[in-house]
C-alpha cells in the first residue's frame, strides 16, 4: 500500500475509534468532512447528516453553540469554547488549524461531553474534602502543637485550620493553590509553605503573571540562549522556571496566564524538562509549584479562557484564605504587628486612640490586609503627635464607611433608580480608575493611590476598558 493510503487509514481509524467526538471541517467553505461515530449522540445527528452540512449551518439552527472551528477560521489560531448542543449538553470544545504550504486548509476539533465530567468534578471535590479533612485532623503538626508563623498573625479558627493545613502540606511536594481576595494573605502564606518545606534553603520564586507582558512570557518564564532574538542579553539567561530549580516557583494570578503559556507550563510540569527559548537541549527543572488566584478558575475554563487539563494539575490541593470582614477576630493582631513595624520604620512611637477601633473592627476592608496595613501607614503618618487618629479625610482613598461622598450627598443619591448596588459600585469604580488614570503614570502608582495590588489594579483597568494615559 502506497505510504500516502497508510497514512489515509491511519487518520481513518484514529476518527472513526476514539472515543471524544472529533469534527474535520474544510476551512475554506466550513464544510464538514469527517466525524467521530460518538459524535452523533452528543450532536442529535446521524454521521451522515452531520457530514453533509457546514459549521455554519450547525451554528445556525442550534446543533451546537458558538461553533469551535468557525472561530479558528475566523482568526487562525487554535480556540476553545464551551458549547452547547441541540440536545442540550454542555461540552468543552477545542480546535486546531491546519495548514498547508501557508494556507489554513482544515479545522480539527474534539470536544468533551462535561456531562459527565460534572460527575468526575464532584466526586474529586469530594475525594479532596476528605482528603482536607484527614490532613487537618491528623494528629499534630511536625514541629509540635506550635505553628511557629514568624512573620504572620494567625488568631481565627478558620485561619488556624489554613495554617496548619499549610504546615502540613509543606514537606509534601504537592501542588497547592491558594484562593481568596485580593490582600488576604495569599502570597504571605505561600511563602510561609516554602519555609516550613525541605526546600527552604533554595529560592522562593514569586511570579505576578499579571505584570508580565504577553510578548515577554516566554523569555521571562522558559529563559534564552544568546541571540536567541534581537535585545537578548550576549550570555542568554536562565528563566523564572529555571530559578526556581529545587526551590519554589509562585506562580501569583495564574487566571492570567496566556493560553499558549498555558500548555507549555503544563509540559514542563509533566515531563519536568524545558527547552529555553533558541535552545535545541531541555534542561531538567525541579520545582514544587504553588499558585493563586482571585478568580474562579472553574468559571475561566468554562469560558475556554484556562486550559481543564492544568486546572486539574494545579487544584490538588486547595487553600481559601476568607476575607478579613469574615474573621475580624484577627484585626486587632494585624494592627498591632503593622504599628510595631511603623514605630520602627520611623523611629517614633506612637499608640492608638481608642477612637480608631471601631473604626478598625468595622471597616469593610474590600483590601483585606492589605488595605488595612495602608490605611494604618496613613494614619501614623498624618498623626502630628504620638496618638493615632484616623487619617486625614483627603487621604483617606478607600473610605470604606463613609457617610457622605465628597459633594457632600448622601451616598444613596448615587443609587440611580433601577440599578443594583453592585452596578452602582462598579460604575463607581470605573468613574475613580478613569480620573486616575489621567493622573497617575503607571499601574503600581495607581495601586498604591487605591491601596490594592497592581495586578487588580490591571484587572480592573482591562475590565473597565481603560488604560494609563503614559506606560509604565
Ligand atoms: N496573617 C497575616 N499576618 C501578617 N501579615 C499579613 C497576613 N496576611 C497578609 N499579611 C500582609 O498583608 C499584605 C498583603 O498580603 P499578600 O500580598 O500575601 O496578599 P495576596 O492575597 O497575595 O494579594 P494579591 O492577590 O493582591 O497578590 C502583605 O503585606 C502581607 O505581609
Amino acid at each position: 500500500m502506497p505510504d500516502n493510503d497508510i497514512e489515509v487509514q491511519t487518520l481513518k481509524a484514529l476518527v472513526h475509534t476514539g472515543h471524544d467526538h472529533v469534527f474535520i471541517v474544510d476551512a475554506d467553505d466550513g464544510h464538514v468532512l469527517d466525524v467521530s461515530p460518538g459524535s452523533a449522540a452528543v450532536y442529535g445527528m446521524s454521521r451522515e447528516s452531520l457530514c453533509a452540512t457546514t459549521v455554519h449551518e450547525l451554528e445556525a439552527r442550534g446543533v451546537l453553540s458558538p461553533s469551535v472551528s468557525m472561530e479558528v477560521i475566523r482568526t487562525g489560531q487554535p480556540a476553545q469554547v464551551m458549547q452547547r448542543t441541540g440536545t442540550g449538553r454542555q461540552v468543552i470544545a477545542e480546535a486546531h488549524p491546519v495548514y498547508a504550504a501557508g494556507k489554513l486548509v482544515r479545522v480539527i476539533s474534539r470536544s468533551m461531553d462535561m456531562t459527565d465530567l460534572r460527575l468526575l468534578q464532584d466526586e474529586y471535590a469530594l475525594l479532596q474534602r476528605r482528603f482536607n479533612e484527614h490532613l487537618k485532623r491528623g494528629g499534630s503538626p511536625a514541629s509540635g502543637d506550635t505553628l511557629e508563623l514568624e512573620s504572620l498573625e494567625v488568631r481565627c479558627q478558620v485561619m488556624h485550620e489554613v495554617a496548619q493545613l499549610i504546615k502540613r502540606v509543606a514537606p509534601t511536594d504537592a501542588t497547592v493553590l491558594m484562593l481568596g481576595e485580593s490582600g488576604v494573605g495569599k502570597t504571605a502564606f505561600a511563602r510561609q509553605l516554602h519555609r516550613w518545606s525541605q526546600r527552604c534553603d533554595d529560592a522562593f520564586v514569586d511570579v505576578n503573571c499579571a505584570a508580565i507582558p504577553e510578548s515577554l512570557f516566554e523569555s521571562e518564564m522558559f529563559g534564552y540562549q544568546p541571540g536567541a532574538f534581537s535585545g537578548a542579553a550576549r550570555m542568554g539567561k536562565a528563566g523564572l522556571l529555571e530559578q526556581a530549580h529545587k526551590g519554589t516557583l509562585f506562580l501569583d494570578e495564574i487566571g492570567e496566564l496566556p493560553l499558549a503559556m498555558q500548555s507549555k507550563l503544563l509540559k514542563v510540569i509533566q515531563d519536568g524538562y524545558l527547552t529555553r527559548l533558541g535552545d535545541t537541549r531541555s534542561r531538567r527543572v525541579d520545582f514544587r509549584l504553588v499558585v493563586a488566584t482571585n478568580q474562579d478558575l472553574a468559571r475561566c475554563v468554562e469560558e475556554g479562557r484556562f486550559r481543564l487539563d492544568l486546572y486539574y494539575r494545579l487544584n490538588v490541593i486547595p487553600v481559601t484564605l476568607p476575607p478579613l470582614r469574615e474573621r475580624r477576630e484577627d484585626i486587632p493582631g494585624l494592627a498591632e504587628r503593622q504599628l510595631a513595624r511603623l514605630n520602627e520604620r520611623y523611629g517614633m512611637e506612637k499608640v492608638l486612640h481608642p477612637r480608631v477601633w471601631p473604626e478598625l473592627m468595622g471597616g469593610d476592608w474590600q483590601g483585606n490586609v492589605r488595605e488595612l496595613e495602608n490605611w494604618l501607614e496613613r494614619a501614623w503618618l498624618s498623626a502630628e503627635g504620638g496618638v493615632i487618629g484616623a487619617p486625614m479625610e483627603e487621604n483617606d482613598v478607600t473610605p470604606t464607611r463613609v457617610s457622605k461622598t465628597a459633594s457632600g450627598e448622601s451616598p444613596l443619591a448615587t443609587l440611580e433608580e433601577g440599578r443594583s448596588l453592585r452596578e452602582t459600585l462598579e460604575a463607581v469604580e470605573a468613574e475613580i480608575l478613569g480620573e486616575l488614570a489621567v493622573r497617575v503614570s503607571s499601574t503600581y502608582a495607581m495601586a498604591e493611590r487605591l491601596g490594592i495590588s497592581q495586578p487588580s489594579v490591571v484587572r480592573k483597568l482591562r475590565r473597565h476598558g481603560l488604560k494609563i494615559a503614559s506606560r509604565d
